[in-house]
This record gives C-alpha cells, structure tokens and sequence, in this order.
C-alpha cells in the first residue's frame, strides 16, 4: 500500500463537556479527493480545524508522509503544504484581486498577476486580476480563494462546504477544477452534505457520527440513501405531500416595487410583483447577488421605503413600506434571515436570550423582565421539537455547529406561529436528515394555512416545496410560475436572464 498523505491516529478533541471528535483515525491517500460525510455537529469542521492547525488534537497524533507531524497554527500547516478553502470569503471588497493576492504573498503585482493567470488557465479558474473584488460573482470569489490557496503550492487542499455558495452552473467547473488539482497529484478533502455531488466527485469518503467515525467507504459504490443511513444512523423520512388549497386570503403583496438603494455595490429592484395567500408557499429562485438581500431587507423591514413612496408593501392587508421590522413582526410577520449569526443570532449569548430576541411576545417578559423560567423553557421546546443538538438552553449560540443554530433560528420562528413565514436558505448548511424535517414542517404550516415565503438558491428545494416560483434576475422578478406545470430548465433560463420559455403562469 503507498503510504497515506496525511493519517490520523486516535485523534480526540473535546470542548468543555462536548467531544467533539473521538478517537478519529484517517488516511488521506496521495491523489485522492477524499469526502468527510456527517451530520450537523457530527465533528467534521472541529476535524478540519485539526488538520489545518487552528486547533490542537487533545490525543493521538497526525503524520505528513509517514512522519510524526504537529501543527501549531495555520501557518505551519501551510509550510507544511496544507491549504483551506473557507466558506466564508476573507476577501477585501475595495481591493483589486491580485491587491487581495498581495496581501499574502510576496511578489511585485504584475508577477503575482502572471502567476495568477497561468494558473487560471491550467485550473480552470479564470478571474480578471486586475478586477475589483466587489465587482465579482460568488464563484468568481470563490475562485480567488482557491487561487490564492494554490499558489502555496500545497499538496492536500481542505473546501469547507464549497458547492453552498455557488449556482448549478458553477458547480460543475469546480468539481473539474478539483479533478484537474487531483491528476496533477493533490489531494483533496472536501467536506459537503450533498451526497449526489460527493458520488459524482469523490474516490472515498469518511462518515462521521456524534464525534466517531463509522465508516470508511467507497462513495460510488453506494447509494444516497445508504450513504444517509450511514450518516444518521435510520431511513431519510419521506416528504411530505401538499394537499390541496383553497384560495386563502392575501398575507403579502408586492406591487411594481421599485429600489434604488444608496450603497453603490447593492442592486437595484424594478417593478418587483408578488402575492402570496394563506396556505400557500412561494419560491424565489434565483442566483445570490440578483438582488436577494435587498428584497429581504424590504419585506423583513430592515429597509423602509421613502416617505412619499405609497402602496407598494401589503402586510395582512396593510400598507407596511414605510414600518420598521418589530411593527411587522406585530402584524404576525416572522423571518428567518440568510446571515444567521449576523441577523439570525447574537453568538455571544445563550440560546434562551436568543429565543427572547423574536419570541418575547410569547408572554416571555413580565412587568419589562425577562421571566427566566418560561423563557428557558421555550428554548427547551425548541431544542427538543428542532432537534438541535446542544448541551442546554444555557450553551451559548455561537458554540452551536452552523447546521445547529439553523434549526434553533428555524424553529424559533415557527414557534411564533406567524400569519406569514419568510425564510431565507432554509436548510444553509443542514444535513439531509434535518432538511427534510424542517421543509415537512414547512409544508405542514402551509397544509394549516400559514403563507410562506422562501428564498432559496437550491432549485430542487423550491421545487419540493413551493406552489409557485419566480425567478429574480438583476433585480427584476419573473412572473409567478406553477411549480407542478414547469420544468427546473425553464427556471434555469429566467436564472440566467434568456428568453422564458413555455412554463405555465399562474393566474
Ligand atoms: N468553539 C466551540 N466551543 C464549544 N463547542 C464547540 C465549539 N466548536 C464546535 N463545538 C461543538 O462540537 C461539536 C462538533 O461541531 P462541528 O462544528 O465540528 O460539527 P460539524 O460536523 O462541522 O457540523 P455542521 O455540519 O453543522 O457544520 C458540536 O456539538 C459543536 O457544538
């Protein structure tokens, strides 16, 4: 047997109570992309925080071509040739790429920019470098990422979750791009929930379960329903049904909406128009950066519109542009925000003033203070009924795992039992077991009446979920489509921005 890349031996790590990996043993082989499968929580990022030096095994040991090996920071792990791929950027927006290049490696710009190019052209991973940051696409970025990575020259390459951020388009030229790193003789880890990307990519797979390893498979030798099992340890549920609505009252409307924001970086809406009724769900779809995050701040309420700017926002009938967040959320409007430890939660407090952050309504306070003993025990529900593993209400937000903190901010908001749910990536970052426990609950809420709003960039999410779709494209929204009478191409080309092509209209 040729001897492993990187093995790990017995490698333990615990934070205060929590072990969050247990006696992990791996072999990395040279010339391999190698998946780590896990649930949320499972121990997979506490894993690559290991190998890449941020943390310190607190047993075992590691070895870098059969030789005994301890990183004591990121640093080394690089001389090392040990090179991650975040899932959140470190880029500087008002910087030029190869400016951003510069700040971690010696070398004149131009030089540093013919680097870059030729390893654009040998990797497929083609970015301007004389481009300024904040004008690139997601995976334009994500590709200066990796580039920047590369040019370490490493031999063992770490993506957290990389196919999170980007389009169906670009997943695939990643994956040729890590194909390509692979032949030339680096390895690869590749951390992902999505089992049917990690088949098409990876030539072996670890799976992770509660902190220990319980498998070290073959990924195309096995299904995605074996390779689930193996993850969480029983059978996926199966979906939920939607049954039949009847036409509900109108909960949200937009009419011809139109933004001009003030940051010269965010996009524009025109004439943005949408119903959404009770017992209905809604899908917008979409590449992210099409105009999102400005959509969500006007219907959240974090945006409000000009004063003279009437008739554009109907919350339960009323005209609601110019109210701020908390008088929506009193009309019965909740909303999951996509950044969920900036907006969604506060990481330095536990879970139970989290929950009160939204949910104090819920006759959490009395005379003005916090009346403690209900509010642990609606974080309590929440833990129990999202399955969001954690020691306790008292565990501080941000120690939970990033799939974790989805369900409680998930949960939370649902709890609310709101008139209308907008929910923003609903399932960011959950396993496949959780996912589909929190879409089923979403249809349920539709099945009872609620009108839900979702934003996703995951088309077959929005298919499974929502009764109409539309599509938002440099700040303009497509009409509403039938979600059973269309097809996921026809959604791709109003993604794209050509020609509609037969899908039905809803009437
Ligand atoms: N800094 C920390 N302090 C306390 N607990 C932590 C810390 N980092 C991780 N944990 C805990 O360790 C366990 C493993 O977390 P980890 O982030 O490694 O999981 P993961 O498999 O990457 O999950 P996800 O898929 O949700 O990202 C979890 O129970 C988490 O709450």
């Amino acid at each position: 047997m040729t001897t492993p890349l990187l093995s790990l031996r017995g490698v333990s790590k615990s934070y205060g109570q929590i072990k969050a990996n247990r006696g992990i043993d791996l072999d990395v082989a040279p010339r391999s992309i190698h998946a780590i499968l896990g649930e949320n929580g499972a121990g997979k990022s506490t894993l690559m925080k290991l190998i890449y030096g941020v943390e310190q095994p607190d047993e075992g040991s590691l070895s870098w071509n059969g030789e005994a090996m301890a990183l004591a920071s990121p640093a080394e792990a690089r001389r090392r040739g040990i090179g991650m791929v975040f899932q959140h950027f470190s880029l500087f927006e008002t910087l030029t790429v190869v400016e951003n290049i510069q700040l971690v490696m010696p070398g004149k710009k131009a030089e540093l920019a013919e680097r870059m190019r030729s390893l654009g052209r040998d990797f497929w991973l083609e970015v301007d470098p004389l481009a300024h940051m904040h004008a690139l696409s997601v995976g334009e970025r994500q590709r200066v990422e990796i580039i920047r990575c590369l040019m370490t020259d490493p031999k063992l390459l770490i993506l957290d979750e990389p196919t999170s951020v980007l389009p169906p388009q670009a997943v695939e030229k990643l994956f040729e791009t890590l194909r390509r790193l692979r032949d030339r003789g680096v390895s690869i880890l590749f951390i992902s929930h999505k089992l049917e990307e990690i088949r098409s990519l990876c030539d072996r797979a670890t799976i992770l379960r509660a902190g220990q390893v319980t498998g070290h498979v073959d990924p195309r030798e096995h299904d995605a329903h074996e390779l689930a099992r193996m993850m969480i340890g029983r059978d996926m549920p199966q979906p939920t049904p939607p049954a039949p609505n009847a036409m509900g009252e109108k909960r949200l409307e937009l009419i011809g909406l139109d933004y001009m924001p003030d940051d010269p970086f965010a996009v524009p809406l025109s004439k943005v128009s949408l119903t959404l009724r009770a017992g209905e769900i809604l899908g917008i779809a979409g590449i992210s950066g099409n105009g999102q995050s400005e959509l969500a701040a006007l219907i959240s309420g974090e945006t409000r519109l000009g004063q003279h700017e009437h008739d554009r926002i109907f919350m339960m009938g009323r005209d609601v542009g110019q109210m701020g967040a908390a008088a929506r959320r009193r009309l019965g409007f909740a909303f999951v925000p996509e950044d969920r430890l900036g907006r969604g939660a506060v990481p330095e407090m536990s879970l139970t003033l989290n929950g009160l952050l939204t949910a104090h309504p819920l006759k959490l306070l009395r005379r003005g203070l916090v009346d403690r003993s209900k509010a642990k025990a609606f974080a309590e529900d929440c833990i129990r009924d999202y399955d969001v593993r954690t020691p306790g209400p008292d565990a501080e937000a941000g120690s939970l795992s990033g799939g974790n903190l989805q369900k409680f901010i998930v949960g939370r908001e649902i709890m609310l039992a709101p008139g209308l749910l907008f929910v923003a990536q609903p399932t960011w970052g959950v396993d496949i077991g959780a996912a589909m426990a929190i879409r089923q609950r979403l249809v349920k809420l539709r099945n009872e009446g609620m009108a839900i709003l979702v934003i996703s960039e995951e088309l077959e999410e929005l298919f499974e979920l929502s009764d109409f779709i539309q599509v938002l494209h440099h700040g303009t929204l497509s009409p509403p489509l039938v979600t059973r009478d269309t097809k996921p191409e026809e959604i791709g080309r109003y993604m794209i921005g050509s020609a509609p092509g037969s899908g039905k209209l809803a009437s």
